[in-house]
């Protein structure tokens, strides 16, 4: 299925799509006891390009619960495989994936109703199947091995793709005993020895093999290795560009893995990824990616339990309930689990999954003084016999009016790996449509791409990343309504506004409805037998308005 646009704004040629969209935001200004808005309107040129590349993926962590499931998840949708379980057939699906099983709200049909479209009819985009995958782990085993190791997949499923997957080898990486748990450590039999600059020289190698002997045009690297401590951000070392070169080149200890592959990515001007909650991203990073125009994302797949925070918090304050407790408990018991089970590493995600509310609490100043926030605890516990399979239990107590409680408890069984591989292509299919999408105004020469932060991605990070001086959103549904109104933008459609006037407005509904159609039909009909009288746009004394 695709979209198509009938607008005098939208016009197709064989390599663009190119709209006029009129983009309409409101300025506020605190004026006493006033709030002033003011509205602005910029008219803004959009084209996308319509040839979609051949896309490689590099998986940082290619070996581990997710990096495995996504290559075998990929494999089993191009294959159109189904499996036995227990519960009878299963056939492949990309279930949780908002490219490839969700729709949006296109527009209303001939009677009124709504019509909805797969968000991959709305612009062209990458086709799962497509996409080459490939990538580095500091664990040597096979694909098909670590698809075993991970214990996701049904048996049934892994021992079809078995001869495929068993092909699929990891590249060395690059393994520092500083930044990950010790408890990994004996994973580490896959590993480039050497210096930082040796390393990340070899990692840029990889980059330029995988492009030619893949024969793809455009390659996006993924982190979805284990979670590493932060970076202490140190002037002189890692503030600036030039600062973290040097530091490379004295090979200095504090410059992490996930920063020399984001180092590297952006070198050869391949987008990069984070799918971790550590700081890859220190500010000599942030420098590099926007002086050489390379796109950036992360941090951390938004998946599971923070997921449905991001929900729930924002429906409790948007309805005016006052959260003041939020306990998050889980305990899993896979390899990232048991890396997180080591202090400097759950700081780093405890960091990501707490920060995830103060958008939505500082959006209510009637619910929260200056500075306020609900008591928030983050709890994470290693418990090898649940595998992947993570179960989430929340508490979230809230003020109600008049002294009243209400306390919500969730229960959420995560199967974490099989919840984070559809976050990982969308990241990757929607970073790729990215990268096909300019922007001018009118007085501008020539067209511009988004910012080097992929901030439109916030939707699949718990720690969006953004521009610097730029605001983080973590609404889900801000989030996604940003995707949206973006994709109909370059449609040259305009936003969502989910106002349905036309269903409530009587003059709109009387145009819209059939009940006008009759009305239409006598009124001709007693025009003909001469019941109506027109003469000079006045119909038996009374003026028609147009
Ligand atoms: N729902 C989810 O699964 C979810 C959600 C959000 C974030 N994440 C993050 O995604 C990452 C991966 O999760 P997972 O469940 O697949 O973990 P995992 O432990 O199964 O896989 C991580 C892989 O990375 C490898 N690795 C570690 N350091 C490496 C390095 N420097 N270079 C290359 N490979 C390296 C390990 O050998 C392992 O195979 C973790 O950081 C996790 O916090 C996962
Ligand atoms: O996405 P989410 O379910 O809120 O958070 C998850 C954590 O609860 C889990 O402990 C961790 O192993 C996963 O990597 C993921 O980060």
């Amino acid at each position: 299925m695709e979209v198509v646009v009938n607008s005098p704004n939208t016009k197709y040629s064989e390599n663009y799509i190119e709209s006029l969209y009129e983009y309409q935001t409101t300025a506020v200004e605190k004026r006493g006891s006033q709030l002033v808005a003011t509205p602005h309107s910029e008219l803004l040129h959009i084209q996308t390009c319509r040839k979609v590349p051949k896309l490689g993926v590099m998986l940082v962590g290619w070996g581990g619960n997710n990096g495995s499931t996504f290559t075998a998840g990929v494999l089993a949708n191009k294959l159109g495989l189904s499996w036995l379980t227990k519960q009878g057939v299963q056939h492949a699906n990309w279930y949780g994936s908002i490219t490839q099983a969700s729709t949006m709200r296109l527009g209303t049909g001939p009677n009124g109703e709504d019509i909805f479209a797969p968000l991959n009819a709305v612009l062209p985009m990458v086709h799962p199947d497509d996409i080459a995958i490939d990538g580095w782990d500091i664990s040597g085993l096979n694909i098909a091995e670590a698809v075993e190791r991970a214990c996701v997949l049904e048996p049934t499923i892994q021992q079809q793709l078995k001869p495929h997957l068993a092909k699929m080898k990891p590249r060395p990486s690059i393994y520092d005993s500083d930044f990950i748990a010790a408890n990994q450590a004996a994973r580490a039999d896959n590993v480039i020895k050497g210096t930082k600059m040796e390393q990340v020289k070899r990692i840029c190698e990889d980059i330029e093999d995988f492009k030619c002997s893949a024969g793809v045009d455009q390659v996006i690297i993924l982190w979805t290795a284990n979670t590493e401590r932060f970076s202490n951000i140190i002037p002189g070392v890692n503030d600036t560009t030039e600062n973290m070169k040097q530091a490379i080149a004295k090979n200095h200890a504090e410059i992490s893995p996930s920063t020399l592959f984001a180092y590297a990515s952006i070198l050869m001007k391949c987008t990069y990824i984070n799918g971790s909650p550590q700081n890859t991203f220190v500010p000599g990073i942030m420098e590099m990616a926007e002086k050489m125009r390379v796109f950036i994302a992360g941090d951390d797949f938004k998946s599971g339990q923070t997921k449905f925070k991001s929900v729930l918090v924002d429906f409790l304050v948007s309805a005016g309930i006052k959260p003041v407790s939020i306990v998050s408990y889980n305990h899993l018991g896979n390899n990232d689990g048991k890396n997180l089970s080591a202090p400097q590493q759950f700081k780093s995600k405890e960091i990501s999954k707490s920060n995830v509310v103060d958008d939505i609490v500082n959006s209510n100043s009637i619910l929260y003084k200056p500075g306020e926030k609900p008591d928030h605890c983050v709890v994470i516990k290693y418990v090898p016999y649940v595998g992947d399979s993570k179960r989430a239990m929340d508490e979230y107590v809230s003020e109600i009016m008049m002294g009243g409680r209400n306390t919500i408890v969730v229960h959420n069984t995560c199967e974490d790996s099989l919840l984070a591989v559809p976050i990982i292509l969308d990241l990757v299919v929607l970073a790729e449509l990215c990268s096909r999408i300019e922007f001018k105004k009118k007085e501008d020469e020539k067209y511009s791409s988004f910012h080097s932060v992929l901030s439109i991605l916030s939707y699949l990070c718990k720690a969006p990343l953004v521009a610097n001086g730029t605001p983080v959103i973590n609404a889900l549904f801000k989030q996604r309504a940003c995707i949206e109104n973006v994709l109909r933008a370059c449609l040259g459609l305009a936003p969502e506004s989910n106002m349905l006037l036309e269903h409530k407005v009587l003059t709109l509904m009387e145009s819209h409805s059939g009940e006008t159609e009759i009305k239409k039909m006598k009124f001709e009909e007693n025009v003909q037998n001469g019941n109506i009288k027109i003469q000079n746009g006045v119909c038996n004394g009374t003026p028609i308005k147009c």
